[in-house]
């Protein structure tokens, strides 16, 4: 049994709700708690990282600062690192599980040791996500890299000096956020050039926060396609607090507002620069009914939604979550300049519109686009499959609550790679699920 009390692997049946309602905290954010751990690793001293995440990637990012050789110690809901500063670990193979960001990240500290190897127990996920794009820029910088084909298992080793690079941001923001890791430790530091049309801004922007925290100098474009990191810096030890999680919060908005009922959900703070954020908005702008008190969300659900076409890639991981209230509204929706969910866990583009479709509903996809059209009356009774993907998991969860009858999710454990808590937080709400053993690994 894991901490949420589910067994190992499972599939869920989702039944209808008639109603949500109750109080929620909002988890911790993912891209905080990765984020704010890896600088903690790479500051000398004792950091204490206030209120971390406890999902799979947490403990990817905690496994692998433990296995380069930080001080990893969790008291309470914190995590206290004893970093290694410039000097990781050479040597090490690191398995960053099914983890986008963490495996980026660590890769671009990786050209600090004088060699890393990388893997991952997830071929058909992580293993088959592009990487080259950083790789390229790592070797530019004069690091040596294998990899196959660009993907995982690779390695990476250096060390290197810094200096002006170019990176291509077409594909993912992580790249970069993973050179702007490395740079302030570097002797010549790193003046970085980001190529192609720059996507997801908002956690580029949520590094440069995090580099603040832990009194690193950067300095970037307002386009962002320059940022500049002097060398010969350190990152310096402290203590900071994880904020609510956006994106794991957006599925809980998602299945508030398209059922009746009130859910109060507390800890999100409205100046904050996770763009899922914007998902509250998107939601208003439906016709939802959300009012919002300091750090606290009240939604008084069940009110009719309407369609709205939006440039999604300000709050990617919160699309599939809108894509649910879409599905459930009236009218069509279209998330425009999204071609990057092609490239998460799954083809959130293509697996969407094929479970949508399997649902019985009317969607359709171009290269960067995905549209749908709400239906007032899903059918359900159906088994879709979770693709592996703790995102998709929640946009079925979210269907499978309006639907008429029962929907059966596949590999619902990996609900547990972002938001290990999803289906008990919805449960304390009134929701009702079974979790039989599991039809997909
Ligand atoms: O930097 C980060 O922590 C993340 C960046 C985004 O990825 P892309 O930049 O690949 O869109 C996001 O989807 C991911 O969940 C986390
Ligand atoms: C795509 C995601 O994560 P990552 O890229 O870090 O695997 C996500 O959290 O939806």
């Amino acid at each position: 049994m894991s901490a949420d009390g589910l067994p190992e692997k499972f599939d869920v049946i989702v039944h209808p709700a008639a109603e949500l309602r109750g109080e929620l905290r909002a988890q911790p954010s993912k891209n905080y708690t990765t984020r704010y751990l890896l600088a903690a690793a790479l500051a000398e001293g004792e950091s204490r990282v206030v209120g971390v995440a406890t999902s799979e990637d947490a403990g990817a990012m905690l496994r692998c600062l433990e296995d380069w050789g930080a001080g990893v110690e969790l008291v309470g809901g914190d995590a206290v690192i004893r970093g290694f500063g410039s000097s990781p670990r050479s040597g090490v193979t690191l398995n960053p599980g099914n983890a986008g960001a963490v495996a980026r990240f660590l890769m671009g500290v990786a050209a600090l040791t004088t060699g890393t190897a990388f893997v991952t127990d997830y071929p058909d996920s992580l293993g088959r996500r592009p990487q080259g794009d950083l790789l390229e820029a790592l070797s530019r910088l004069g690091a040596r890299v294998q990899s196959r084909d660009g993907m995982f298992p690779l390695s990476i080793s250096g060390p290197v000096r810094g200096g002006v690079v170019e990176v291509s941001a077409e594909r993912s923001s992580q790249y970069a956020s993973a050179l702007m890791f490395l740079g302030p430790l570097l002797p010549d530091g790193l003046e970085l050039r980001l190529t192609g049309d720059i996507k997801s801004h908002a956690p580029l922007r949520q590094t440069l926060d995090t580099l603040a925290a832990f009194g690193v100098q950067a300095s970037a474009s307002d386009d962002l396609s320059r940022i500049s990191i002097p060398g010969g810096q350190a990152f310096r030890a402290g203590r900071v607090l994880v904020p609510g999680d956006y994106p794991g919060s957006a599925a809980i908005l998602a299945a508030a507002v398209t059922r009746p009922g009130e859910v109060r959900l507390s800890n999100l703070r409205e100046q904050d620069l996770q763009g899922e954020r914007e998902a509250v908005a998107v939601l208003r702008e439906m016709g939802a009914d959300i009012v919002r008190d300091g750090d606290v969300l009240t939604v008084r659900g069940g009110r009719p939604l309407h369609a709205v076409t939006r440039d999604g890639d300000g709050f990617t991981d919160a699309v599939q979550a809108l894509t649910g209230a879409a599905a459930l509204a009236d009218g069509t929706t279209t998330w425009e300049n999204v071609y990057t969910l092609r490239l998460k866990e799954c083809d959130r583009i293509s697996d969407t519109r094929r479970e949508l479709q399997r649902l019985g509903l009317t969607v359709t996809e171009t290269q960067n686009s995905l549209t749908v059209t709400g239906t007032p009356s899903l059918a359900g009774g159906v088994t879709a499959d979770g693709h592996g993907d703790h995102r998709m998991i929640m946009l079925l969860t979210v269907l499978g609550l309006s639907a008429q009858a029962p929907i059966r999710i596949t590999g619902a454990h990996h609900i547990r790679k972002s938001y290990p808590m999803f289906f008990r937080h919805l449960e304390t709400l009134g929701a009702r699920f079974e979790y039989p053993e599991a039809t997909r690994a």
